[in-house]
């Protein structure tokens, strides 16, 4: 780290034992795929976040996928002190234990009607996270029309459902209402009595986690985890999966050193 370092950093690297490191998984820690289900973490995840785990307050990752999902993806069940909050903030894993709600009752009709609309689409495919559920429209010919599309009927049958709509990067996940990622790290913040917090992420789904750091009153630092699908104002803009390996890495060189 430089002279440039933004405070939240230096926050974090002078008192590490206080920092919180809240990491979002998909285009964050692992990289954007076609197919969801072969998404898998950088290779340098799982060690990078050990060490950085072993230097600092707390590392979470806050995900919308199931925390369980997160685990087996970003081969997280090794990494020593690490928290999963799944399903923004709905799910938490913590020492190979998950704690969910049941699931939400508005589902059953999601599964019932969401294939009618989205069949009229090739190659848009369901996500069925159990308590949630996802269209993605990537791999069609056009993803944005379609997703475009999509949403006016997708957003009528989440309201009729009692649910409500998470927009993405090529994806609509109509999931329960009450918790999304601020909720989910600022609860977070107060459970382990935070003095300085880094989040990272790189989709719409993350803002609501970046106010949460400015909203908390500590020194803290917003990473966008950068690609050519979005552009997000943040303290700092890494390059995707393999800038935010190198940033952790540079933040645990410096506590070290
Ligand atoms: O909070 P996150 O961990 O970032 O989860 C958000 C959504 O991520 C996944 O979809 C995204 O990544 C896929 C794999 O790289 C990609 O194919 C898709 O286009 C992206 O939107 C996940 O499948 C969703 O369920 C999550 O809600």
């Amino acid at each position: 780290m430089t002279v440039d370092t933004p405070d939240g950093l230096r926050a974090i690297i002078d008192d590490p034992a206080g920092a919180v490191i809240g990491l979002d998984f998909d285009g964050t820690l692992s990289p954007i795929v076609s197919d969801p289900a072969a998404a898998r973490i950088h290779p340098d995840g799982p060690a990078t976040l050990a060490r950085l785990g072993g230097l600092v307050g707390a590392v979470a990752v806050v995900t919308g996928r199931p925390a369980a999902t997160a685990v087996e993806y970003g081969s997280l069940a090794g990494v020593p002190g690490l928290v999963v909050l799944g399903h923004y903030g709905l799910e938490r894993w913590e020492a190979g234990t998950l704690t969910a709600p049941p699931p939400h009752p508005g589902l059953a009709r999601v599964r019932a009607e969401l294939p009618s609309l989205v069949s009229r689409f090739d190659g848009a495919v369901i996500e069925d996270k159990e308590r949630a559920v996802a269209v993605h429209t990537r791999r069609t010919a056009g993803p944005q029309a379609v997703l475009d599309a999509l949403r006016e009927p997708v957003a009528k049958l989440a309201a009729e459902a009692g649910l409500t709509v998470e927009p993405g990067k090529f994806v609509l996940e109509l999931r329960p209402p009450g918790t999304d990622k601020g909720m989910a790290l600022s609860a977070f913040l107060r459970e382990r009595g935070a003095r300085s917090v880094l989040f990272a992420g790189d989709d719409l789904g993350d803002l609501a986690a970046f106010a949460a750091v400015r909203a908390s009153g500590l020194p803290g630092v917003t990473v966008f985890s950068g690609s050519a699908e979005l552009a997000v104002e943040a303290d700092i803009v890494v390059d995707g999966p393999d800038g935010v390996m190198e940033l952790l890495g540079s933040i645990s060189d410096a506590i070290e050193s």
